[in-house]
């Protein structure tokens, strides 16, 4: 068990890395999914459950834990892994983006944020300071800079002076953050959707020397290949033996085409907050199970998963329970869903040490595309 934090470059198949960050924790294999554990659950799991799936880290909200139950009282009962015992790796996001998408009246200056709760209507103040001893408080393995996530389309100088904003945060936040053995904190690559203020970000957060860096500004509604145009210009301005994660992504298809790119981490609601909606993720592409089709249809989602949700349910009792609104239905689809993504990753992992990651993703775009016969 190592004291610090390690990240081991294992393979590589043209830009697709495949490592391991090793923390005091535990390991985590990349390229890797982090389910997300918002508010200190992953919604509708048992954490044993989220770790048989494989996965090696979650990820929680210091937006969502600072407002409830309060990063203090957390603290004061032993921090986030002993609060939902999860004694594994935990990375959380540091506020900026969901108080921008979730929070009432929220004013951002140089200082930071102030906002007032979604929840209780209270009004706070989070100042990069504040964001980097409130993760601490929660006890989080790897902690993101405060950042500001600029909202697309905007104009060329107001993503600079947003991504400039970000930078002199990062550096607040370094400074913060301290030197927490075993601990991480990631910097954010900001710029938008402009390509030459990309490469301007990830270079200066290269020069604070950070133990990673996320590229956050993205899955906010550009298209696809936006998307995978900002990680062609970022990825090769990072440091090749760092991990990169990118914040948000996402589908199974951004993922793969992600890690082609050079990826290493992602997070995103879409399995969880998809299973408790009726939508199971396959390897025959999705399927809503509210659609009357599956009404009578006795197949079970995959009968050669080895996730029980996938192989043990017919799609008739699956779609009864989503359209009777029954707890079950919720839960077997998430179930369902984080198996399906944690074996994307452990097949790309695979692939990547074998070099043959281009076959792969062509056959997982084939399975997706064939659909569901
Ligand atoms: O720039 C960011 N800085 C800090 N945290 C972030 C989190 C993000 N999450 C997303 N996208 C989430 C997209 N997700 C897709 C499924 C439905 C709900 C929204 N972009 C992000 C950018 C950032």
């Amino acid at each position: 068990m190592t004291q610090s934090f390690q990240f081991s470059l294992l393979a590589t198949d043209g830009a697709a890395r495949r490592g391991e960050v090793s923390m005091p924790r535990g390991t985590i294999r990349t390229p890797a999914f982090m389910p997300v554990g918002t508010a200190g659950t992953v919604k509708a799991m048992y954490m044993d459950q989220v770790r048989d799936l494989g996965a090696d880290i979650i990820l929680g909200n210091t937006y969502h834990l600072m407002l409830r139950p309060g990063a203090e009282r957390v603290a004061r009962l032993g921090g986030l892994h002993e609060f939902a015992r999860w004694p594994h790796p935990i990375l959380t996001d540091s506020g900026g983006f969901q108080v921008m998408s979730l929070a009432q009246l929220r004013k951002l200056s140089e200082k930071g944020v102030t906002f007032k709760s979604h929840i209780d209507g209270v009004v706070h103040e989070m100042s990069p300071e504040r964001s980097i001893e409130i993760q601490g408080l929660l006890g989080s393995d790897i902690q993101m800079q405060l950042d500001e996530c600029v909202a697309l389309p905007a104009e060329r100088d107001v993503i600079e002076r947003s991504m400039e904003l970000s930078l002199r945060w990062a550096d607040r936040c370094k400074i913060a953050f301290g030197d927490q053995p075993g601990r991480a904190m990631f910097g954010i690559v900001q710029g938008g959707d402009d390509e030459a203020l990309r490469v301007r970000s990830a270079e200066a957060l290269t020069g604070l020397d950070l133990k990673g860096y996320a590229v956050g500004g993205l899955a906010v509604g550009e298209p696809q290949p936006v998307m995978l145009a900002m990680l062609d210009a970022v990825c090769p301005a990072l440091p090749q033996h760092k991990p990169r994660y990118l914040m948000g992504v996402g589908t199974p298809d951004d993922i793969v085409k992600s890690v082609q790119r050079g990826i290493d981490m992602f997070d995103c609601v879409m399995p969880t907050r998809a299973g408790r909606h009726g939508l199971a993720y396959t390897r025959h592409g999705k399927i809503n199970l509210r659609n009357a089709r599956h009404a009578e249809d006795s197949r079970p989602l995959d009968a050669e998963s080895d996730c029980p949700a996938a192989r043990d349910y017919s799609r008739a009792y699956l779609h009864h329970l989503v359209k009777a609104g029954e707890a079950l239905g919720g839960m077997l689809l998430t179930w369902n869903n984080l198996s399906y993504y944690q074996s994307l990753m452990q097949g790309l992992r695979d692939a990547i040490e074998a070099g043959r990651l281009a076959d792969h993703a062509a056959a997982l775009a084939e399975g997706w595309a064939r659909g569901d016969l």
